[in-house]
């Protein structure tokens, strides 16, 4: 068979359900939200808008403590990537409702794509709709690095699995003081592969207890990811956590969307980088951004004292 027949074959060949039910919908317009109030556009997340600038979006199945559903993965990336260009948001506080922050990966969903993959015998394809899954699942946890507004992940209770990987890819993380964390996928005969292996190692700064956590799945509480960096600030319960997070996101809100955009850019680009390509980068977004009305305004406002500069949209 010629290789243009093979192609026209595999372009007109039907793909499997579960490939198919994980292809993303059509985005809805977050940028059309209201400044405030719930938007009742999900159905496993919970997403307001508190204070000006400030979004908050909760992890919401608290019937099944927050497992990430099908759903969920989906949604969770439609709302960040719907955030990144919303002008009305300027820092996302990610918390989540009920008892835990989450159970990781809902194992029924895993269940039913163990159910899918059963009903073909070709490996080839039961490999691609399992590499299909795991790049959508991925897409939907980078979404959070990937949004150039900083990202707060405010946890309680157990963050298990899955969750791991979705507050490593945050900007900040806080915790009450009951939380725990557990990088469980060993415990499930996986490895994990959404982000937890690629980002912790950074978060908590060190190679040996990241792999020991990896290699083990042991449960680390509060104040151990407290004084391995994992989080940076302590809370004594859910209610001080959420207020604490929403300040923090409210003060960031108020500074220049540029300055904050651009620095968290660079400070993405700059963990995979190089410090001269770093600089390089950096140097490259302020040769425009330091023409920018914000940076003009913002200066005046330090020589003024005015400590409340209103910066445009954008
Ligand atoms: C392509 C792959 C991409 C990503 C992969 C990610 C991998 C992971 O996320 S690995 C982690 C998977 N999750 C787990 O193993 C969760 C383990 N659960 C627990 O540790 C506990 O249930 C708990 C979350 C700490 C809650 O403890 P507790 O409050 O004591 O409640 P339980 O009695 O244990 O549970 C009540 C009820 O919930 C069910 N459940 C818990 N977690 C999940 C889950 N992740 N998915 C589905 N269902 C879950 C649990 O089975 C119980 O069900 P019952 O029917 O009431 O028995």
């Amino acid at each position: 068979m010629s290789l243009s027949r093979l192609n026209s074959l595999m372009k007109l060949a039907p793909k499997s359900t579960a490939a198919r039910s994980l292809q993303m919908k059509p985005q809805r317009n977050l940028s059309a939200l209201p400044e405030s109030g719930p938007t009742g556009h999900f159905k496993t997340l919970a997403v307001s808008s508190p204070k000006p600038f400030v979004f908050h979006v909760e992890l919401h199945r608290p019937s099944k403590f927050n497992a990430i559903s099908k759903q969920m993965w989906l949604e969770i990336k439609e709302c960040f990537d719907g955030l990144a260009t919303n002008p009305d948001c300027r820092a996302i506080v990610l918390s989540a409702a009920g008892k835990h922050f989450t159970a990781g990966i809902d194992l029924n969903d895993m269940m039913n794509l163990g159910q899918t993959l059963s009903e073909t015998d070709d490996y080839a394809r039961k490999g691609v709709i399992m590499e299909r899954v795991i790049k959508v699942y991925q897409d939907s946890i980078s979404s959070l690095e990937r949004c150039p507004k900083p990202v707060i992940t405010a946890v309680h209770k157990a963050c298990i699995g899955a969750g791991v990987d979705l507050i490593t890819a945050a900007d900040i993380r806080y915790c009450t003081e009951d939380a725990f964390f557990q990088v469980k996928e060993v415990d499930i005969g996986m490895a994990a592969d959404v982000g937890t292996l690629q980002r912790l190692p950074k978060a908590v700064g060190s190679q040996s207890l990241a792999r020991e956590l990896c290699y083990t799945g042991r449960k680390f509480e509060a104040v151990e990811a407290h004084s391995s960096g994992l989080v940076s600030r302590l809370f004594p319960d859910k209610e001080s956590l959420l207020t604490g997070a929403l300040a923090v996101a409210e003060l960031i809100a108020s500074k220049s969307p540029v300055a904050v955009k651009t620095t968290k850019e660079s400070l993405v680009y700059s963990l995979e980088h190089t410090n001269q390509e770093g600089l390089d980068h950096i140097l490259l977004l302020n040769k425009l951004n330091l023409l920018s009305e914000d940076f003009a305004q913002a200066v005046a406002a330090q020589l003024t004292k005015d400590d409340k500069p209103v910066f445009a949209k954008l």
